[in-house]
């Protein structure tokens, strides 16, 4: 590294003072620090001063990074491909080149995780919403009716990412008795097979404790519809009011949510530490190829399924079919096959719309191609004359 040495320079110089304990609450450790070398060796993606950051937050064309010599704010248009699923993001740990006025962002590390989701626009491609995260904390609201469906998407989704879900149930303040919230949440384990279910209540406190010690160290993304009380939950788990989170609340009583930033805070060391991702509320959220999250989502179908007599079975009216003989015996709920088959049919259907966008694209790609070689052929013979 070729960090400047000049004690006169009184400016924050980004190379002025480097602490890299500053990265510990980030969750710095040593692959991260490996892939770093790796980055800053390869002369693809070599900086003159690099530093190594994690993205807290993004705007348009630029981002915050947490750094050894403090939070920097950089460009981020050298690292802007046409693939939108590897647009900087919340999350990301990146070599920030610190020699440039400003900074700028100049290789992301390989992701080990990335939440993403589909549009919901016509065009339909995926957006990142974070990456690099390890706990997918769901939060479902036990004040409304429980809509496990919901929690199934959710679940799916989570999976897809390569994070591990961790569904809680908020609100159980609101729960009139024991019975009924062990009643909920045995409900809610029947949608969620291997995954952890904690009622918690920032209200009271309860569970929150516990929430912690499970999320300790990692990264955690805060998922779920809008007033699940991912907010007052953040606002519990960080053990402060002063919430960094910018939303920006419509005041027209409709309730739209218009949370502009993401944000990546750390969590209380007390409490064992970790950070925070918390992302717009997903409303309507869709899956992308969530094919993978899908089986781990309903992952006692699948097991069933692998016992089916035909390995191609539909789980329709075939002979030999494990999954309906365990519907009948009435160890699988119906409910639960009926809605692995419509989100399965919804993962069909959005990867054919992306399908007909990649070949649209291609099609473009093809279309310039040949203009090129005209244009080469033209060069070649000299321009054309005219008659
Ligand atoms: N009784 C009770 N109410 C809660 C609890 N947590 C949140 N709430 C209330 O639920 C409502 C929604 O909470 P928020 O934290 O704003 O929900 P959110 O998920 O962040 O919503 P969006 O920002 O729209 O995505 C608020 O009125 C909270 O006061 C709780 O533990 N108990
Ligand atoms: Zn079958």
């Amino acid at each position: 590294m070729s960090h400047s040495t000049n004690a006169s320079s009184s400016s924050a110089s980004p190379s002025a003072q480097l602490d890299f304990s500053r990265l510990a609450p980030y969750g710095w450790d040593d692959d991260w620090a490996a892939a770093y070398a790796d980055a800053v060796a390869d002369a693809r993606t070599a900086a003159p001063d690099p530093l190594p950051g994690r993205v807290v937050r993004v705007d348009r064309g630029q981002c915050d990074l947490v750094t050894p010599a403090g939070t920097l704010r950089a460009d981020t248009e050298f690292v802007v491909p046409r693939d939108p699923m590897k647009v900087v993001c919340t999350g990301d740990w990146a070599v920030v080149d610190a020699d440039g006025a400003p900074p700028y962002v100049r290789t992301l590390l390989p992701r080990r995780t990335a939440f993403a989701r589909s549009t919901s626009s016509k065009r339909s491609e995926g957006q990142v919403l974070a990456a690099n995260v390890d706990h997918a904390l769901i939060a479902v609201s036990l004040g409304a009716e429980l809509d496990l469906g919901r929690i199934e998407r959710f679940l799916s989704l989570a999976w897809s990412s390569g994070a591990s879900p961790v569904l809680v149930l908020t609100k159980a303040d609101l729960v009139p008795d024991t019975a009924t919230l062990a009643h909920l949440t045995a409900d809610a384990e029947t949608s969620a097979p291997g995954v952890q279910v904690l009622p918690v209540s920032a209200e009271t406190g309860e569970g929150v404790d516990v929430l912690a010690a499970v999320l300790a160290g990692g990264t955690t993304a805060l998922l779920g519809q809008s007033g699940a009380g991912k907010s007052t939950l953040a606002n519990a788990l960080l053990g402060r009011s002063a919430q960094t989170v910018q939303t920006i609340r419509d005041r027209d009583g409709k309730g739209r949510h218009t949370t502009t930033t993401r944000n990546l805070l750390p969590l209380p060391a007390a409490g064992g530490g970790g950070t925070l991702i918390d992302t717009p509320g997903l409303r309507g959220v869709g899956l992308w190829e969530a094919e993978e999250g899908l089986g781990q989502a309903f992952a006692e179908i699948e097991e069933l399924a692998a016992r089916c007599r035909f390995h191609d079975c539909a789980h329709d009216a075939e002979p030999g079919c494990a999954v309906l003989a365990a519907v009948e015996d009435g160890t699988l709920p119906e409910r639960r096959l009926v809605s692995y088959r419509k989100l399965l049919r919804e993962n069909v259907r959005l990867a054919a719309r992306t399908d007909a966008r990649l070949r649209a694209e291609q099609r473009q790609v093809f279309k310039q191609r040949q203009a090129l070689g005209r244009h080469m052929m033209e060069r070649k013979r000299g321009p054309r004359r005219k008659p």
